[in-house]
């Protein structure tokens, strides 16, 4: 039997999921239901054949899990409207930022799973970087679940609720700052005479080479700049330019306050 999954909240995050999901082959878009206010966003789910429904409620009586997937300050009303359709047989898995399990779980009712995930929406080309933490009224096979979906497309970690926003401050939020970067980088190609694509197309893959030797060889980043910095060379003057201009220290401070602003919104 396939996973049914739906979406309560059709915006860009849930997007990025159900493209994710269908292309890794973990769930079609065919088995999928969608929810949203706005009627082109509901056309644009359809026309890559998932299934729409009048409400939330509808949706949940079709479906397995229940991603909620509107902005923070909605998620309790959503969860308020629904609670006649949800028991300890629906799943339900929050990517709202901030919002707390306790929160979540007051607004379903008892007895109700909830599992609350920070994606990114490199999820959409199958690169997600996630971390989820269950609720009270959650079993091994409702975390299971949720693993299997998000490690199909990338992977997912298991942390206590309390890092959540830590988590969104690093990755929830990080492929922003990382698309600023690589547009800065392209930007300084274009100074030093590249065309835009060309500059562009570098940058990019190399964000997505570096990462990858991260992650593949396990070393020390510190340990890999080292091995692009030649004495006297030209990475060298460029890492000593970046670092007057306190590279590091503005990273630090933007998860930070990310992260900070994840609390804010729990507090709401
Ligand atoms: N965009 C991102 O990179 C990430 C977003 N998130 C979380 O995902 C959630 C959604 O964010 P986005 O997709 O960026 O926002 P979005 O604004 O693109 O999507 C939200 C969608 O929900 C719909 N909506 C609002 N209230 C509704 C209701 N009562 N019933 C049905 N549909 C309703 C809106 O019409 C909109 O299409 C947020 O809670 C955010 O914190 C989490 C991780 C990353
Ligand atoms: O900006 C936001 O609030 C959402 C949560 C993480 C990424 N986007």
């Amino acid at each position: 039997m396939p996973l049914r999954v739906g979406f309560v909240g059709s915006g860009m995050m849930a997007e990025a999921l159900a493209g994710g999901f269908d292309a890794s082959g973990v769930a079609a878009f065919s088995d999928m239901c969608c929810v949203d206010r706005n009627q082109p966003r509901l056309d644009l789910f359809a026309s890559w054949g998932v299934t729409p429904c009048a409400t939330a409620t509808e949706l949940a009586k079709k479906c397995d899990v229940i991603f909620i997937a509107v902005k923070p300050y909605g998620v309790a009303a959503v969860l308020e409207e629904m609670r006649p359709a949800l028991s300890k047989d629906t799943l339900v898995v929050s990517i709202a930022a901030g919002v707390t399990i306790a929160t979540m779980e007051a607004a379903a009712g008892e007895g109700v799973p909830i599992i609350r995930v920070m994606p990114n929406t490199p999820c959409l080309v199958k690169c997600v970087a996630a971390a989820m933490s269950a609720g009270r009224y959650c079993d091994q096979t409702h975390a299971d679940t949720v693993s299997t979906l998000f490690d199909a497309v990338g992977k997912i970690h298991q942390v206590k609720e309390s890092l959540l926003n830590a988590v969104t401050g690093v990755s929830g939020s990080g492929p922003a700052y990382v698309f600023q970067v690589i547009e800065a980088m392209a930007d300084g190609g274009v100074l030093a005479g590249l065309p835009r694509g060309v500059a562009q197309d570098l940058a990019a893959r190399t964000v997505m080479g570096a990462a990858k030797m991260v992650i593949e060889t396990g070393k020390h980043p510190g340990a890999l700049k080292d091995g692009v910095t030649s004495p006297g060379g030209t990475t060298i003057a460029a890492v000593a330019e970046l670092e007057r201009c306190g590279v590091r220290s503005a990273f630090m401070r933007a998860v930070k306050a990310a992260a900070d602003r994840g609390e804010e919104l729990s507090k709401q």
